[in-house]
Parts: C-alpha cells; structure tokens; sequence
C-alpha cells in the first residue's frame, strides 16, 4: 500500500491529569477532504493542532509526506490552519493578509502580490485587493482566511470549524464552495465540525470522534448506512435503537429478546450474547405490511412538520423507554395520541457493536 500523505500513528494526549486522546491512528490521503465529527470535548481540536504542530502529543508520532513531523513547529511544516475567527491584520489590506504566509517565507514583493491575487481570485475575491477585512461581510473574511491559507501551497490545509462564525444559509453556500475549492486546488483539507450535516455534505472521509477516540471512520455513505457503533449511529444521524439478548440462532435466524418483543431477523450469534439494532427514521414504518419485521405496538406522541416531511415520535407500548422515530410523508394520516403497528424491512436493520 502506498504511503498515505499524513499518517497519525498511535497519538495519545494529555493536558495535565487530563486525558484528552486515547491511541488515535488516522490516515490522511492526498487530496481528500477529511472531516472530524465529534461532540463537544470529544478531541477534535486537539487532534487538529496536533496535525498543525501547535500542541506535541504525549505520545506517538505524525508523519507528513513520510517525514516524522511530530515536533515540527506550524510554520516549518507543510500545513496551514484557518481558525474559526480567520485572525486577520485588520489594519492590512486584503492582499498584504494573504499576502502574509509569503513574506513570513522571504518570497519576494513582486512575487507575493501576484500570488496573493491568484489566491484571492481562487476564492472569488480578486476585486477586494486593496480592501481591508472590515469592508468585508463574514462570509467574504472567511474566503480570504481561506486565501491566506491556500497561497503557501501547503500539502494539507486544517480547518477548525471554519463555518462556526456564519448564518446557517450562509454556512450552506459557504459549505458548497469549500468542498468545490478543494476539487479545484486538490490539496488536502481535514475540517474540524460537530455539524454531522456538515460532515455528510463535505466529507470524502468521515472521522467520527467520541470522548478522545475515533468511534468510526469511512465514507459517509457507508458510516449513515453501516454505522459500527451505537454512538455513530446516533450522532451521524438519527436512529431508533433497540438492544436485545440473543434468545437463539438457528439456520441463519437470530431470535433477539428485547424490551419490544421477540425480533427474528437473518444473520448468526452466540445465544446469550447481547447486541443492538438501529433504525433510520426513513425505514421505520408505521403499520406492518408483508415481509417486515413487527416492532410491536407504539402510541404516537409528537407530530412536528418539517416542511418536505413529517417528523413522528412514538413510544412502546410494552417499554415507554423506547422511542421509535420515523420520517412520514406530509400527507401520512397519523396523530399523536395514535396507536399504531411499528415495523421495518430485514435489509434496513443495522446491527450495532455496542
Ligand atoms: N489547553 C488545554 N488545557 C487543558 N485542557 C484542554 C486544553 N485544550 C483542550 N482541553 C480539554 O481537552 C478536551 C478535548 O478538547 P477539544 O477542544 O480537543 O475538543 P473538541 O472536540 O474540539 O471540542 P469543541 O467542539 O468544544 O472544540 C476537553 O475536555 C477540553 O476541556
């Protein structure tokens, strides 16, 4: 296998008595674009200043390119970070901003006023050259932000919750650009948001983070549709999870005993052991129609439009501490205070490490 770009062996962190990151190994390949998803605190930033050289981890150690770049400070190795306030000059104009990363390199005057402009025209802005950051609205600083970062050529560009500072239409536009920027220029970027839409929307690869360690990693796609970990399916998306004790397992049927009921669905275990299942809202049915799996009766509780469909809560009836979610049709006839049949389809079941 060839070499990947940036390759994150076995990082450990702590702050003091603090331990913020657990044996984190993560592969970077050259030109993709990595998002960090993780809750609060779950050691994202961490993570990311370890990449950018502004925090040495404990242990293990970051290559870049192959070179062990581990206690390589921020301004010798080949990434640059764009902080979520962008941190412009205010009192430089726009081309010197970008120009900056440049000069800080000795690049000449004449050189870094023409690559401040390809930058700047990268990003859409090559008319704000001789403006200053405060003539310019949040989302046009971002851009130059990204200007800045981009003129150095680094090989990756860290991202730290660049959108957090903007409306959300803004945040989706800018979100659009982003990941077109990055096809265009094909530089590596790795994205730091608890935003799990945002991460669907810009990821090639998805890094699902939870208390200092990586829950789950691949493609978005496959971490919605196949997620490994009950926390990566509940925070990569809703679900409806319910855990169950293998009651029995015969000619590929599982007998599950759960607090909804016995669930018989495909597939090998142990009897005796234990393991979950989740559901998206959009393959939860209510009613039971042929070939599904019965999930037992529910009462409907909320009923809240969101515009293109409805979003429905309903509970157990056996077990109120089960919560059934689904997605409906505008116009489906269902009301809180409903009793009805929940159900799905076998192949919409997702088996869950818990
Ligand atoms: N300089 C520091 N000194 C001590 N503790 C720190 C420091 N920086 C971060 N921490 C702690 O490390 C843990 C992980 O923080 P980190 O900022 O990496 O998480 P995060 O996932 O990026 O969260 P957020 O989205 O809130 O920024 C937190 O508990 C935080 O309080």
């Amino acid at each position: 296998m060839n070499a990947p770009l940036v390759d994150v062996r076995n990082v450990s962190h702590r702050f003091g008595q603090a331990s913020v990151l657990h044996n984190v190994s993560l592969r970077i390949e050259a030109g993709s674009y990595t998002v960090l998803l993780g809750p609060s605190g779950s050691g994202k930033t961490t993570l990311l200043s370890i990449l950018g050289g502004f925090v040495v981890p404990t242990e293990g150690n970051v290559f870049i390119r192959g070179e062990d770049c581990t206690a390589v400070p921020p301004a010798k190795r080949p990434t640059t970070t764009v902080f979520q306030d962008y941190a412009l000059f205010p009192h430089m104009s726009i081309g010197k901003n970008v120009a900056f990363g440049l000069r800080m390199r000795g690049v000449d005057g004449a050189t870094r006023a023409q690559r401040a402009r390809s930058a700047l025209k990268l990003v859409g802005l090559a008319d704000a050259f001789d403006r200053r950051p405060h003539q310019l609205s949040g989302g046009q600083r971002q851009r130059v932000a990204l200007a800045r970062a981009l003129v150095v050529e680094p090989a990756v560009l860290l991202l730290d919750e660049p959108l957090g500072a903007l409306d959300l239409k803004l945040r989706r536009q800018m979100q659009d650009e982003l990941k077109a920027l990055q096809k265009s220029v094909g530089t590596a970027f790795v994205h730091v948001t608890h935003d799990q839409e945002e991460a669907m929307a810009l990821a090639d690869h998805c890094v699902v983070m939870n208390d200092g360690r990586i829950e789950d990693e691949g493609a978005p796609e496959r971490v919605y549709s196949q997620p490994a970990t009950r926390f990566s399916a509940t925070f990569m998306g809703e679900s409806t999870v319910i855990s169950g004790t293998v009651a029995g397992s015969r000619s590929g049927i599982i007998t599950l005993r759960t607090p909804v009921g016995d669930i018989s669905l495909p597939g090998e275990a142990t009897p005796g052991s234990t393991f979950s299942l989740a559901v998206r809202p959009e393959h939860l049915l209510l009613g039971e129609p042929a070939g599904s799996l019965g999930l037992g009766e529910a009462v409907v509780g909320d009923v809240v439009f969101q515009g293109s469909f409805r979003r429905v809560l309903a509970t157990s009836k056996r077990d109120p501490g089960i919560a059934f979610l689904a997605r409906l049709a505008t116009g489906s006839p269902v009301a809180s205070g409903d009793t009805v049949a929940v159900s799905c389809r076998p192949e919409h079941i997702i088996r869950l490490k818990d």
